[in-house]
């Protein structure tokens, strides 16, 4: 009988850590072939004279039982706190009652109906004025574009516009430099690379202000300005909205400006949404919020749409069958529907988009992994012990590559799978399509990113075919968020309809 730990060496003083070292360029695919050797759980020991030891699991039982059943005695704790330090105390990393109270505020916020209008509005603008427009030039010029680099600008502005009221136009046909953008890469490295290696040693080189911590630090600097900006200009929107005055001429603001129109954006809905209680909404509560918002929501839509795109270009059956199912639904319908900006309601009738789009964030999920700390001892549904103290890392990427909850057919691409015999949506527990975590901390933007995938990928498809550029390598990154490492370069053709 295999020792069930052995599959990775446990080296005397050094752990297992060369073993996540050699590995790390294709770590998750690693951790996924690991995992399914040794049952689901493994106990990551660390060099002896770190504190990196860890339980892994992508047992979907232990995964429900973290995130649901025992919630209460799994919150991020100071670890997560610690690497994640530049989300400050936004919903990302907070716990408890600083937990609930982001968690309300930012929840009653996003279900408001002038939100969500809003919300369509600024994605509809930008595929309209933005998206359709730079992919035309491509294509009339016949050039290679690389599209995860279009959907990073796609996202970066809506995601300000949504968030903050303010767009901060990224993308355009010149592909403009934006400082802000770069500072955010550069903090989201740097906190991967803090999973890594122990403690003590990026400790040391944040003291000494050297290689990645060095940048960290200018990269949050260069953020805190623009965060500042962002919410003195929504203060002030929300005072001449009270006041019920014109809103003012932009303002300059690095390489971009703060948009002329009155916008429904979440930091004015959640001052006011505190104000309501009576309370302030104080300048670090909004610039935390802010940042967790742009980190939760940039690069995550993103990796989705990344390898959505991907996958439907090297699928053409599924391609031919989502063009058809665009058509069935609205191609003979009334209105402007000739570039196929849909709303928000008509992409609920898209099932089969629907299925291809979740099947495609199964297998890539833009967050791969995730950990919890476990606050007393306690003992997984796999009957692995936890000390008080102990990290629980899970990996959604192995979940969603699992043999025993997705079938034997669990590496390939099927949208079916998410397809009733009488056409609806199937619908697959929390804690087996784990992409948008489950339980209390479920991600509270799951339906927003929804829509806006299937609004970006209805449109694109409708008008382009996709081809992948010949010999260009495909292989994810190195970061927090799934992103693919040299890029998704693509060559178009308008679609003959
Ligand atoms: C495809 C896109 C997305 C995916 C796959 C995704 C996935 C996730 C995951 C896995 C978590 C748990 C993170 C953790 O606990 O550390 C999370 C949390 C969260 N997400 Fe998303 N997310 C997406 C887009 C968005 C968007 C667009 C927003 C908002 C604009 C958003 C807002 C949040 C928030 C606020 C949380 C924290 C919830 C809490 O702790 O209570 N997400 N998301």
């Amino acid at each position: 009988r295999l020792n069930k730990n052995s599959v990775v060496t446990n080296w005397p003083f050094l752990g297992m850590l060369p073993y996540l070292l050699r590995n790390l360029s294709n770590i998750h695919d690693h951790a996924a072939r690991v995992l399914d050797l040794v049952g689901g759980t493994l106990e990551f020991k660390g060099p002896w004279f770190t504190k990196m030891n860890f339980v892994v699991t992508c047992d979907p039982m232990n995964v429900h039982h973290i995130l649901s059943q025992n919630f209460g005695n799994y919150n991020k704790g100071p670890d997560f706190r610690e690497v994640f330090e530049a989300f400050g105390d936004g919903i990302i990393a907070a716990d408890a009652d600083e937990w609930k109270r982001s968690r309300e505020t930012m929840h009653s916020s996003m279900r408001q109906r002038n939100f969500q209008l809003s919300l369509e509005r600024s994605i509809q603008e930008k595929v309209k004025s933005c998206l359709l427009p730079l992919l035309d030039q491509v294509q009339e010029r016949g050039m290679q574009v690389n599209l995860q680099d279009v959907f990073r600008r796609f996202t970066f502005d809506t995601i300000c516009s949504i968030v903050m009221g303010f767009d901060p136009k990224c993308l355009a046909i010149d592909f403009p430099r934006f400082v802000y953008r770069r500072a955010f890469d550069q903090v989201s490295q740097t906190m991967f690379y803090r999973h890594v290696v122990p403690k003590c040693f990026w400790k040391l080189q944040k003291w000494l202000q050297i290689g990645p911590e060095k940048k960290m630090t200018e990269a949050r600097k260069t953020l805190d300005h623009f965060l500042h900006e962002c919410v003195t200009s929504a203060r002030n929107e929300v005072s001449r909205s009270k006041e019920g005055k014109k809103v003012e001429e932009p303002q300059s603001m690095g390489s971009s400006s703060i948009p002329e129109k009155p916008h429904f954006d979440l930091f004015a809905t959640l001052i006011m949404e505190e104000e309501k209680k009576g309370k302030v909404a104080d300048d670090k509560f909004l610039r935390d919020t802010a940042f967790s918002l742009l980190a939760a929501g940039r690069d995550t839509i993103t990796s989705g749409l990344t390898w959505f795109f991907w996958l439907v270009a090297t699928h053409p059956s599924v391609e031919a069958k989502i063009v058809q199912e665009i058509k069935e639904n609205f191609a003979s319908k009334e209105g402007n529907k000739d570039q196929m900006i849909i709303g928000m309601e008509e992409a609920k009738k898209l099932v089969y988009l629907h299925g291809a789009i979740c099947e495609a964030l199964r297998l890539f999920p833009p967050i791969p992994y995730n950990h919890k700390n476990a606050i007393k001892s306690d003992t997984l549904p796999s009957g692995h012990h936890i000390s008080p103290n102990t990290m629980v890392m899970y990996s959604l990427y192995a979940v969603g590559r699992s043999e025993a909850v997705w079938g034997a057919d669990y590496l390939e691409f099927k949208p079916e799978r998410w397809i009733s015999s009488n056409g609806g949506i199937i619908h697959v527990p929390s804690y087996k399509f784990i992409t948008f975590n489950a339980g209390p901390r479920t991600c509270l933007g799951k339906n927003l990113s929804l829509s806006e995938m299937k609004m970006v990928a209805c449109a694109v498809l409708w008008n382009y075919s996709i081809t992948v550029v010949e010999g260009h390598p495909i292989s994810p990154n190195l970061s927090i968020v799934l992103l693919m490492r040299y890029g998704l370069k693509v060559r178009l053709e308008k679609r003959e309809k």
